[in-house]
């Protein structure tokens, strides 16, 4: 009965403020191999949480109540689980190489899957050998995906995350609708030698059809009318694209049933696929696999996604904290906290249950971050001394790409390493008095420590480990999706600000017609309208 396991729940949290994170592993000398989780080569630590065996356990158990394991086995076999738009959930098909069927109204999908990334690898060698050339007979030096949310934050981390591995042109992300970012984009770019990829799963995107626009002008003005050889599209809606002027045999397809942000397994990757080759983009789907099979396969207790879904709901729900940090110490996923606020906030920013009621227990966290050790040096006071307490999810490799940097990557680990360490251990008024001599400087050099952190290991960030880590973080967001008894699935809170936006653009072309509005829209219309003159 669920009730009774909240409750225990919640008197385990009581409990477990009792006893500091450290002494925890005085008590406990294996509790670094009891509270963490591997797979492979990555592990995942959630022996620095206030988590015991009585609590982990009562967790299982919850997961267990809200029916985890049976709603995995619906979403990898293509169940309807977004009820609200009638929709599988299935981008576990994208990255599903064993050959076996997935059905979704009784069609295999599989198919169809292989077909598109066949096309897209197709596609991505020519782009990258040259064979399929500019108009001009030369190869494409420069990719400019325009797209925004799910069809750009993916494929853009992606492909900072995979650096070492890009040997392809250049690639250029252009999401905002702000005219700057396009122009700043395009500068010093020759559309004699630039390929520009739409991505859009609905082609309707006002930002993405506004920037696709304004690039078709720019390729229009250098090319004329064989512009429209230098575009591709990504999207679900093939008239939308072929009312664009996109040739067929350059747009590549998906599904409704691939949520925007879990895409970037398929044609939304193509940016990716032409950045690292279709064998790089190969592993890093046989990464998300690796960890699909792992989520199907391993007893909830061992169960890496099950496990850090686990400890969100932990400090979600029973330790009542209200933001999750997202910190890689890896420069190049940077991008990795944007990316996981679409994913995560996107999927369980929701108020109602699967039936419509309101939720009775607090859902998603806001999720932030920065990379390491960056961040240390801008928020980290609040995170140490702060009078808010954040779970901290670091992220770190142990080898780096760079072999001669090699004394960097060692500061990186230790200044990873010692920031949880920080966290947990904090310092006493007694010992902080030791490190000055005015005592009325002691309280402020206080740290009150016994602050939460997990820690993900793995040998080094190659396309199959962003693999794993992209789809850990998918299915611990599902995890805490149905322990929450919500629909991850679907974005409506999105909705109402595009219609707004819609209806207030006539007013700001105009400058008119203000009346009808709240006083403080109509007031800043007006503002902005005399600002501009
Ligand atoms: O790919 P598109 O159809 O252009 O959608 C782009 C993005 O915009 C929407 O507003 C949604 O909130 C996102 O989930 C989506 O990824």
């Amino acid at each position: 009965m669920t009730v009774w396991t909240w409750t225990k729940l919640a008197e385990a949290g009581k409990a477990a403020e009792a006893t500091p994170i450290l002494d925890r592993f005085a008590e406990n000398p294996d509790r670094f191999a009891e509270f963490s989780v591997t797979l492979d080569d990555m592990t995942l630590d959630f022996s620095k949480t206030t988590l015991d065996a009585g609590a982990v356990a009562l967790l299982v158990e919850l997961a267990e109540e809200q029916g985890v394991p049976e709603r995995r086995d619906v979403m990898f076999t293509g169940g309807k689980i977004n009820i609200t738009e009638g929709r599988a959930v299935l981008h576990t098909a994208l990255r599903n190489r064993s050959g076996k069927a997935i059905l979704v109204d009784g069609t295999d999908v599989m198919p169809e899957v292989r077909e598109v990334l066949d096309r897209m690898a197709v596609f991505a060698t020519g782009i990258r050998s040259g064979k399929i050339a500019a108009i001009d007979g030369k190869p494409f030096t420069d990719v400019v995906n325009i797209g925004i949310g799910g069809s750009d934050l993916g494929p853009a981390m992606a492909t900072l995350a995979l650096a070492p591995y890009h040997d392809g042109p250049r690639l250029h992300y252009v999401s905002n609708v702000d005219g700057a970012d396009i122009h700043d984009k395009l500068l010093g770019l020759d559309p004699a030698r630039t390929l520009v990829i739409v991505a859009s799963k609905t082609f309707t995107t006002i930002e993405t059809m506004t920037n696709a626009r304004t690039a078709k002008a720019w390729m229009e003005a250098a090319l004329g009318p064989d512009a429209g050889k230098h575009f591709a599209a990504v999207s679900t809606a093939l008239d939308k694209t072929a009312a664009f002027g996109i040739d067929p045999s350059r747009v590549f397809g998906f599904w409704d049933w691939v949520g925007g942000r879990y895409s970037v397994w398929g044609a939304i990757g193509l940016p990716v696929m032409i950045a690292i080759g279709p064998d790089d983009f190969g592993e890093f789907l046989d990464g998300a696999q690796d960890m699909d099979q792992h989520f199907q396969s391993a007893p909830l207790a061992r169960n890496m996604p099950v496990l850090l879904g686990l400890v969100g709901i932990w400090h979600r729900n029973v330790m009542g904290y209200q933001t999750r940090a997202i910190l890689p110490y890896d420069q190049r996923l940077s991008r990795l906290p944007a990316y996981l606020q679409q994913l995560d906030m996107e999927s369980n920013g929701k108020s109602v249950t699967l039936d419509g009621s309101p939720v009775t227990t607090a859902t998603g966290p806001v999720v932030w971050g920065e990379a390491g050790t960056n961040g240390q040096h801008a928020f980290y006071q609040l995170l140490h001394q702060g009078t808010n307490i954040v779970p901290c999810e670091f992220l770190i490799a142990a080898v780096g790409h760079e072999p001669a940097l090699e004394h960097h990557h060692q500061l990186l680990i230790a200044n990873c390493l010692a920031q949880s360490e920080a966290l947990m251990r904090g310092r006493t008024l007694a010992e902080a008095g030791k490190t000055v001599k005015d005592p009325a400087l002691a309280p402020h050099k206080v740290f009150p420590g016994n602050r939460p952190s997990t820690t993900l290991v793995y040998t080094e960030l190659t396309p199959r480990t962003l693999g794993r880590i992209i789809a850990l973080y998918e299915h611990r967001v599902f995890v805490e999706g149905v322990i929450w008894g919500i629909n991850s699935y679907d974005q409506w809170g999105v909705e109402l600000g595009k219609e707004l936006a819609t209806a207030l653009l006539p007013l700001v072309e105009s400058g008119r017609g203000f009346g009808g509005k709240d006083g403080s829209t109509a007031g800043l219309l007006q503002t902005i309208t005399d600002l501009r003159g």
